[in-house]
């Protein structure tokens, strides 16, 4: 695969897909070589892969016209990407918007996220095109090769993708149809992207988790067994299930930094009681208007930041009594606004989208 940077830092509900786990290690390999066109190239060589990449600082971005003339390129063989960050997490974006089918396989996209042997990334997204009135269609690879439903950091890239595509500037809407049923991002004049993000999903068997529920037909603040611990938990479904914690039965209040969450962050995910798995998100309560969390996320671990995940938060505290209905909440990547409005039901998230670099991969 070989890899070429330009830019520097600087509806309907759809069935549910399973988020079956891919090997990395065990799928067949691909060549990698970076080059960059800006600046002094450092080559790696490593056993089928030749990378080139130059230091960031010495890396002009390019006049919009030539980003553009970029994404065009169709060389036979590459795949030519654009990878962007919400709040650090970190996505591989691919213009397939010529095809209903992912322009590379799962286990192609695992390689990919690989961040020593790939390009480096929580995930790939795929901008295709539209189904049943929509204006776009997204589908999405975890880092596992893992197929999600919904992302909502993911989501705001894409917009910003988009947007890019199609050399739109300023104030845009779009329909977005995901595994998640219909998703409206909008950009905004400061370059933020609010994303309607539906209605919460509540009732137990949809999330799904076979917990009892003891709420109407939800779960909130349940007693979960991990490892002989005992967790409040309430299960919440933003399109992908999301389980959330504000600490133990005994604990006070938590405090998340402390949390070793490479150990604890599998033991939720794999949980007899989440038949999809689950995303785990661990909370901190600064203020009623303020939540501070720590995610593992299904099919891709600890991450910097999960927009899903940070709704499901809102959601859940509102839910056991801790918080107010809009807030910030405050991720390792950085804060993002949620309000979960009373009117519609629905969950909307603010916060940003950026470009890291530009790319190309041969793939083999
Ligand atoms: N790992 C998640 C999908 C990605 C969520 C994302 N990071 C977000 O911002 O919402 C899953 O498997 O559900």
């Amino acid at each position: 695969m070989a890899i070429t940077t330009t830019r520097s830092l600087s509806v309907t509900p759809v069935t549910r897909r399973s988020a079956t786990p891919i090997n990395p290690l065990r799928s067949s390999s691909l060549s990698y070589s970076l080059t960059r066109p800006f600046g002094s190239n450092l080559t790696l060589k490593v056993p089928s892969f030749r990378v080139s990449a130059s230091s960031m600082s010495s890396i002009h971005a390019p006049e919009s016209a030539s980003r553009t003339s970029f994404l065009d390129r169709r060389e036979s063989g590459f795949l030519h990407f654009v990878k962007y960050h919400g709040l650090g997490n970190d996505f591989i974006l691919v213009d397939n918007r010529n095809s209903t089918e992912p322009r590379i396989s799962p286990e192609q996209a695992a390689k990919l996220c690989d961040r020593n042997f790939g390009i480096g990334a929580d995930g790939v997204i795929f901008a295709m095109p539209g189904v049943n009135g929509t204006d776009y269609t997204m589908r999405i690879f975890n880092s596992d090769g893992s197929e999600p439903e919904m992302c909502g950091n993911g989501v705001r890239c894409f917009a910003r993708f988009i947007a890019e595509l199609e050399n739109l500037n300023g104030k845009q809407s779009f329909t977005v149809h995901t595994g998640a049923g219909l998703i409206v991002p909008e950009i905004q004049d400061d370059g933020k992207v609010k994303v309607d993000m539906g209605e919460p999903i509540l009732k137990a068997s949809d999330v799904p988790t076979s917990l009892s529920a003891n709420k109407d037909q939800s779960v909130v603040k349940s007693e979960l067994d991990v490892d002989g611990v005992k967790w409040n938990v309430t299960c919440v479904s933003m399109g992908n299930p999301h389980c959330v914690t504000f600490g133990t039965k005994e604990g006070q209040n938590l405090k998340v930094d402390k949390l070793n969450l490479a150990e604890i962050g599998p033991k939720f995910e794999h949980h007899s009681v989440f038949p999809a798995r689950t995303n785990t998100e661990f909370v901190e309560i600064i203020s009623p208007s303020q939540l501070k969390m720590r995610v593992w996320e299904r099919g891709a671990g600890a991450t910097l930041a999960c927009g899903t995940g940070a709704c499901a938060v809102v959601v859940a505290a509102v839910l056991e009594g801790h918080a107010e209905r809009r807030c910030t909440v405050d991720l390792p990547g950085g804060p993002l606004d949620i309000e979960w409005k009373e009117e519609d039901n629905h969950v909307y998230m603010t916060g940003p989208a950026e470009v890291v670099f530009y790319g190309s991969v041969l793939l083999n």
